[in-house]
């Protein structure tokens, strides 16, 4: 009953049967911390019966994720409990498959076609801000979900038919992602008919909402000028399209991979300001500087480094996603551990972030630690990668840090946001990381000379 550690010592003795996998359900976070502070670049740990390894060092990771080896892995038995949702969208679609669609989608997700997103980022998030009045009390945390669910809906969508799909999948997607990390660890779990109804309703649902407006946008023929309209016109070299099957599969790859990387991170940005006073007058002077009375624009974004360097030490401290995996599909070498065909292995972005080894003080939240060259250094050396490395690197990378960049902005100019006093808040790693809850209460700026109007 030890837990294999390639090649020092077991971190943790490993129950029979179950392994190390109680350890990385219920204290996921330290668990994956207690495995970097090993000094072995590689771990092998028990998985119920099967063996699985983690990668510590980012110069394993890098030989994992893009170099030889990255052509002997891909997602994995990890992700099948993912397509009841995502069907075989390229968050789990394996190659050739992937990089085809990956191709095909590219185009959609270019820094100049994403800026032009930029108006749909300000005017819902100054739409949230308006219905909050002086001295109320907020949940943060779901009026962020929503946010980012209705800015990803209406970037797939633009024309009003978005709406309905932001309301279905406000309804359905908090079911769906707290069902859906518990399915990946314990897939049997799928099989329990009574406890899987409604998630399988939600699922349902959704995709209904979605089939019937890939096929209106179909029948209309109209290009909107959104991600779907690109979709349905985009052409392979052999002149033919995607079918409404996979264009319903990408769409809610999109939306399962766009909405709640970018709200956790926000949650867990003002959860930071709410208590560091100082970075927030910091802020707020660079947001008042840069956007006077206007909205957030895409050519006033570059302007706003300090916000950027806020968005940028909490995507490190921070790092939704905390679990990264792969299977091998042949056997290879990895920093001298010959890891066989079908194994699966782990490592962790949070816990990168998070190792004292590449960040000095890695708990203190500064976000002066990003100087321009600080930020190479860490990049190149693979110690910071929040969006991933490799031909599987996140593809919203670009939408992700105008919208993160553009809500922070947008919300620091209208509103002092405090935290609720008395109240506790826990980080927790569900599908990724997040906090349980953000209550805060909200004091909108009076725009000078001009009383503001309250809404209830
Ligand atoms: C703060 C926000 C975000 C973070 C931290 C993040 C992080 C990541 C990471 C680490 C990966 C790689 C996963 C892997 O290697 O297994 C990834 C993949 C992906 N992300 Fe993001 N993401 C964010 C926002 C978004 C947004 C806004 C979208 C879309 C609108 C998006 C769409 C995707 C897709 C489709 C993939 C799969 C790419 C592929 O396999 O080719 N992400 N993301």
């Amino acid at each position: 009953m030890t837990a294999a550690i390639v090649p020092g010592k077991s971190p943790r003795r490993a129950w029979p049967l179950i392994g190390h996998g109680l350890e990385l359900q219920r204290r996921p976070l330290e668990f994956l911390a207690e495995l970097h502070a090993l000094p072995e670049p590689i771990v092998r740990i028990r998985l119920g019966r099967d063996e699985a390894y983690v990668v510590t060092a980012p110069e394993l990771l890098d030989s994992l994720l893009r170099g030889k080896i990255s052509q002997c892995v891909e997602k994995g038995a990890f992700f099948d409990a993912m397509r009841v949702v995502l069907g075989d969208g390229i968050v789990v679609s394996a190659e050739p498959k992937h990089m085809r669609h990956r191709r095909l989608m590219a185009p959609g997700f270019h820094r100049e076609r994403v800026a032009g997103y930029v108006d749909i980022m300000a005017d819902s998030t100054s739409s949230m801000v308006d219905a909050w009045h002086s001295g109320q009390r907020i949940e943060l945390d779901r009026e962020l979900g929503g946010l980012a669910m209705r800015i990803v809906a209406r970037a797939l969508f633009s024309s009003d038919i978005a709406e309905e799909l932001v309301s279905e999948s406000l309804r359905a997607f908090p079911v769906i992602v707290a069902e859906l990390p518990k399915r990946t660890m314990m897939p049997w779990l799928a099989r329990l008919p009574l406890r899987n109804r409604a998630f399988d309703a939600a699922v349902r649902r959704l995709l209904t909402v979605v089939d019937r407006i890939i096929a209106e946008y179909r029948a209309r023929q109209e290009d909107h000028h959104d991600l779907v309209s690109m979709l349905i016109a985009a052409r392979f070299d052999d002149g033919t399209g995607l079918s409404d099957q996979e264009i319903r599969d990408e769409v809610m790859t999109m939306f399962a991979a766009g909405y709640e990387t970018v709200s956790n991170t926000l949650a867990f940005a003002f959860h930071e300001l709410g208590r560091r006073r100082d970075i927030l007058d910091r802020l707020q002077r660079e947001v008042t500087e840069v956007l006077g009375d206007g909205p957030v624009r895409a050519d006033n974004i570059r302007d706003l480094v300090f916000t950027e360097k806020v968005v940028t030490e909490t995507l490190r401290r921070y790092c939704p996603p905390w679990l990264g995996m792969r299977e091998t599909t042949a056997e290879i070498e990895l920093g001298g551990v010959p890891v066989p065909e079908g194994a699966t292995i782990i490592y962790s972005n949070y816990a990168l972030h998070n190792d004292p080894n590449y960040f000095a003080d890695p708990a203190t939240f500064d976000p002066d630690r990003w100087t321009p060259e600080y930020r190479k250094a860490v990049t190149r050396s693979g110690a910071f990668q929040p969006f991933g490395i490799g031909n599987r690197n996140c593809i919203g990378e670009p939408f992700a840090w105008l919208e993160a960049t553009a809500i922070l902005a947008t919300v620091v100019a209208r509103v002092r946001l405090e935290p609720v006093p008395g109240v506790a808040v826990r980080e927790i790693a569900a599908a990724t990381v997040q906090l349980d809850r953000l209550p805060m209460i909200a004091h909108p700026h009076a725009p000078a000379g001009r009383p503001r109007s309250i809404v209830t």
